[in-house]
């Protein structure tokens, strides 16, 4: 027998009966094995579950075809998206992705099988997540990019089809009023991480609505692999408040809600009614914001960052590993750190990572000068920045009041022979930059021309940070970069790429320039510390700790980021410079059994070791049954 076939609705008229008759709450367990006859001649199925429960139920799942009544009635709501689908738009929706199957698997953007690989390691996180996190810890370099960056960009784009358990939770703009209970759905009662998104901005894939859920998985996948956070106390969340695709607002078989995006008052109020929510239910979680758009990132981060425990990854996470990339450039030229100052850099792209790495380089720069206003006006002078519209300078209109800071002067740049909206290209000829840094989103942006013209840069070792993800939306491939500027560059990039045979037995390293370098270990650290809030000071150190990481030799063969198969380790030293600050601020306020005072006693020694102690490795524990 189907499972369609198997379920059997009551309607609510014979629940509020039953409620009634028999003086329960739900409409599980009513009657053990009696049976009630409804009006349209069906009989109930009586469940004596609720919740998760009744999802990973083969028996009684429906999935997205829970009716609103049904998923209040069980418990749940927040537990699959938004949109209620009929049994047909669920078959239509499954064959579609199924015909689709033979195409998708082979277009992967550089692994002609990673969605396939994807759906082989979903099903086994859904069966058996001890195991899957132990696959992936151990064969970390091979599929953390079917987990996360790139795939993950593609599973987002294929989510309608791809979706099958629901995972995390989702709370949509028609749940307004309803957060505080509906987080009482989730079955933990620990939670140690969040990250949420509003699917504005998926990578370089503009709004993918509800279907971004993926990128909070895939984070939180990271969470658990590189820094040890208990997989049972991660929680993947999407706030659902419409979306501006329109591709997605007409397609039947979208899971989310279908309307376009909540917008000023409208969408804080959904945002602070999450953040209240959660941290009433628990107060000592962190959330991690994640691939909101860059009108929302920073405002949501001023809103919240000094009441609650959160960060937002794209603008400060970002920052701290480009700015790690940045000492690293320096310190491949055979220069000391001290000269970052009087490096001349060039950023193409003035969105959240833009400005939030913008904003970094300049106060390090400014620290290193003297950490005076001077300093911090002088700092200003090294950064062009252009976005679409070009050059960003003072004559631009309606400039972006992030982006302010950074235009540059009228007298400046007649000076370099550059104008307002200069492109790119001229830029770069005219500047003669040491680093040539993207976070466009525009795969291709350092063409043939740009890169020609970086080969007139004044650096003995130019650097160029080609940072946007997945991989198409590179702004150039590590090839591109060898053969047109030289053997001798330094190169990053956000997506991986292979090294490059350089011919002679030389090889062109391939940095991975991604944030997963830092936020794990910024969460692991904040959550070990007990810190309340996410310091600037705590950022600087775990930058810092990325920076001064590689050895001088790695850093001389153009090795400035570690290799992902080192990220556990790479996320305790993060973790332990974290706390580390956090002691030092007196923000560390302690965590389960230790207390603000004996973190306060720990050496660097002890607090890594600490941190060790404390990251969960995948080992299956015994298993006993008790009855409660
Ligand atoms: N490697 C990493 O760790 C990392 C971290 C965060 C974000 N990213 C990537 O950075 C990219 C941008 O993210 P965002 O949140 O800042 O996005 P965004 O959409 O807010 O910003 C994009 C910026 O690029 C500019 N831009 C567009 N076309 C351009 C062009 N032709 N020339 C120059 N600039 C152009 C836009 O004007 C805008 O300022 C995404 O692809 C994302 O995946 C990478
Ligand atoms: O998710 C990534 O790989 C990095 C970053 O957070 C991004 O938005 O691109
Ligand atoms: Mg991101």
């Amino acid at each position: 027998m189907g499972n369609f076939s198997r379920q059997m609705r009551i309607s609510s008229a014979l629940l509020k009966r039953l409620q009634s008759r028999q003086g329960t709450l739900a409409a599980v367990n009513v009657g053990g094995s009696r049976s009630f006859t409804t009006t349209e001649g069906h009989r109930p199925t009586i469940v004596h579950k609720r919740s998760l429960d009744i999802l990973h139920d083969p028996w009684f799942n429906k999935g997205t075809a829970f009716s609103m009544t049904e998923r209040d009635r069980l418990d749940l709501r927040g537990l699959l998206p938004p949109n209620v689908m009929t049994s047909e738009q669920q078959i239509e929706r499954f064959m579609a992705d199924l015909k689709r199957l033979q195409l998708s698997a082979r277009d992967g953007p550089s692994d002609p099988y990673s969605l396939a690989k994807w759906r082989i390691l979903n099903r086994l996180h859904d069966r058996n997540e001890t195991m899957y996190y132990k696959v992936l810890i151990d064969n970390i370099e091979e599929y953390a990019p079917i987990v996360y960056t790139p795939t993950v960009g593609l599973v987002c784009q294929k989510y309608s089809g791809l979706f099958r358990r629901p995972r995390g939770m989702y709370f949509s703009a028609q749940d307004r009023g309803e957060m505080m209970s509906m987080v009482y759905n989730w079955p933990a009662d620990q939670v140690d991480m969040i990250v949420v998104t509003d699917g504005s901005r998926i990578l370089g894939l503009g709004d993918l609505g509800v279907q971004g859920i993926g990128i909070t998985i895939g984070k939180l996948d990271l969470y658990v692999a590189a820094a040890g956070i208990n997989p049972q106390r991660v929680l993947p969340v999407m706030i659902d408040v419409g979306t501006n695709n329109e591709k997605l607002l007409e397609d039947p078989l979208y899971l989310g809600l279908q309307q376009h995006r909540l917008d000023g008052e409208e969408y804080i109020a959904v945002i602070d009614e999450f953040m209240e929510a959660v941290f009433t239910r628990w107060p000592h979680v962190i959330v991690q914001f994640e691939d909101f758009q860059s009108k929302w990132a920073f405002k949501l981060l001023q809103r919240y960052r000094n009441n609650y425990r959160m960060f937002n990854d794209d603008v400060q996470g970002t920052a701290g590993v480009a700015l790690a990339g940045l000492l690293g450039a320096v310190r491949a030229q055979g220069r000391p750190m001290i000269d970052f100052p009087k490096m001349k850099i060039v950023v193409a792209g003035a969105g959240s990572a833009g400005i939030g790495v913008l904003n970094a380089a300049r106060k390090t720069m400014a620290r290193m000068l003297g950490d005076t206003e001077i300093a911090f006006e002088s700092a200003r002078s090294q950064f062009w920045v252009v976005d679409a519209n070009g050059l960003i300078t003072e004559a631009r209109e309606n400039i972006d009041p992030d982006a302010r800071p950074f235009a540059r002067k009228a007298k400046e740049i007649e000076r370099q022979g550059l104008t307002e909206g200069a492109t790119l290209v001229d830029v770069v000829r005219q500047v003669k930059p040491d680093v040539l840094l993207g976070l466009s989103a525009v795969g291709g942006l350092f063409s043939k021309e740009v890169l020609e013209a970086l080969k007139g840069s004044t650096s003995t070792r130019p650097a160029i940070f080609a940072m946007s993800n997945p991989t198409k939306n590179a702004e150039c491939t590590p090839e591109e970069a060898f053969s047109i500027v030289g053997d001798n560059i330094i190169f990053g990039s956000g997506s991986p790429f292979s090294n490059v045979d350089l011919g002679n037995g030389h090889v062109g390293h391939c940095n991975q320039a991604n944030n997963m370098f830092l936020f794990p270990g910024i969460g692991l650290g904040t959550l070990l510390s007990g810190s309340k809030i996410v310091s600037d000071g705590m950022l600087q150190a775990a930058a810092e700790c990325l920076a001064a990481y590689m050895t001088e030799e790695e850093v001389l063969h153009g090795v400035i980021y570690p290799s992902i198969s080192r990220i556990r380790d790479i996320t305790k030293e993060v973790a332990a410079a974290v706390i580390t600050e956090a002691i030092e601020e007196d923000l560390a306020e302690g965590y389960r059994e230790i207390d603000a005072r004996e973190l306060h006693k720990l050496n660097q020694d002890e607090i890594r070791t600490y941190v060790l102690n404390n990251m969960w490795c995948p080992e299956y524990p015994t298993v006993v049954y008790r009855k409660d």
